[in-house]
């Protein structure tokens, strides 16, 4: 099922670059709900039955995880970020031609109730060329310190599961949230996903590669420590009220992220991390 992200009515934010590239956002979350490489066509997944009601989080696209990564802590899953609804801070171009958009999340309210600090976040989003540079920037601004786990949680779009690969992870140690949290080590290179998968996979290399029948992703990060990856496979995907019939197919999110070693900030200090997607 193909899904216009464009007509969304939450995909409130579109930024290009002069070589034709393209992402939508919507101010629920600081979601990237759709990026289009410039000549290269949709490169996420986004679920035609998200949704982004209060509460909600859009199933799809690159939803923020802050301060806290699935159910590592006593908060609400994957945090407050995702589901906040974010100020949009500048939109335009940069010097290389590319688009460029800020979003920011202070703590409010809402978010004090469940975790209670002043903070900052911001979301740069870059796009041009075959490229997306998603930056996660942090600022504590309490007079405590904070500690939290963090990331770019990125649907990836592939053309059949099945046939997707992903490389550059062999003899990183994971834990296998899928069968009980065990402590393994990975044997594959390249990896295939069969079935459920959903792994932390802790102290990664700077990129790994995405292989399907369509194409090769690179997926580097910067500040980010860990890496996620997580496919409900059919079983999980059908209790997935938001997901597409077989959408679990058509998918695979490959997240940036901070995990095994939580961040501590001090008051005053600010911390950032990013991902950036490059279609080869
Ligand atoms: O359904 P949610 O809350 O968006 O979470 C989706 C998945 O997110 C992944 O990051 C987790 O590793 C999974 O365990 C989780 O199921």
């Amino acid at each position: 099922m193909e899904f216009k992200a464009a007509t969304a009515p939450y995909a409130d934010v579109t930024i290009d670059s002069v070589d034709g590239a393209q992402a939508t956002l919507s101010r629920h979350g600081a979601h990237v709900v759709s990026w289009q490489a410039a000549g290269g066509g949709e490169q996420l997944y986004l679920s035609s039955k998200a949704q982004a009601g209060a509460g909600q989080a859009i199933r799809g696209g690159i939803p923020v995880i802050f301060p806290q990564f699935a159910a590592e802590g006593p908060l609400p899953k994957h945090g407050v970020a995702r589901t906040g609804t974010w100020t949009l801070s500048s939109r335009g171009r940069d010097a290389d031609g590319r688009g460029r958009a800020i979003f920011t999340l202070a703590d409010s309210a809402d978010t004090r109730a469940v975790w209670p600090y002043a903070f900052l976040a911001a979301l740069h989003v870059t796009v041009g060329g075959a490229s997306l540079d998603v930056e996660l920037r942090i600022h504590n601004r309490d007079d405590a310190p904070f500690t939290f786990t963090a990331a770019l949680h990125t649907y990836l779009r592939v053309d059949d599961i099945d046939h997707a690969r992903l490389s550059s992870l062999q003899g990183l140690h994971y834990r296998d949230s899928a069968h009980g949290n065990t402590a393994c080590i990975e044997t594959d290179d390249p990896l295939a996903i069969v079935g459920e998968v959903d792994r932390i996979y802790f102290d990664t290399p700077p990129a790994v590669e995405l292989r399907d029948g369509r194409r090769t992703l690179r997926i580097g990060q910067r500040g980010f420590t860990d890496l996620v990856v997580w496919n409900p496979g059919a079983e999980k995907a059908d209790a997935l009220t938001d997901l597409d019939a077989d959408g679990w197919r058509q998918m695979l999110c490959v997240e940036a992220a901070v995990i095994g070693v939580p961040v501590t900030l001090d008051p005053g200090a600010q911390w950032s991390a990013a991902q950036t997607l490059e279609v080869l």
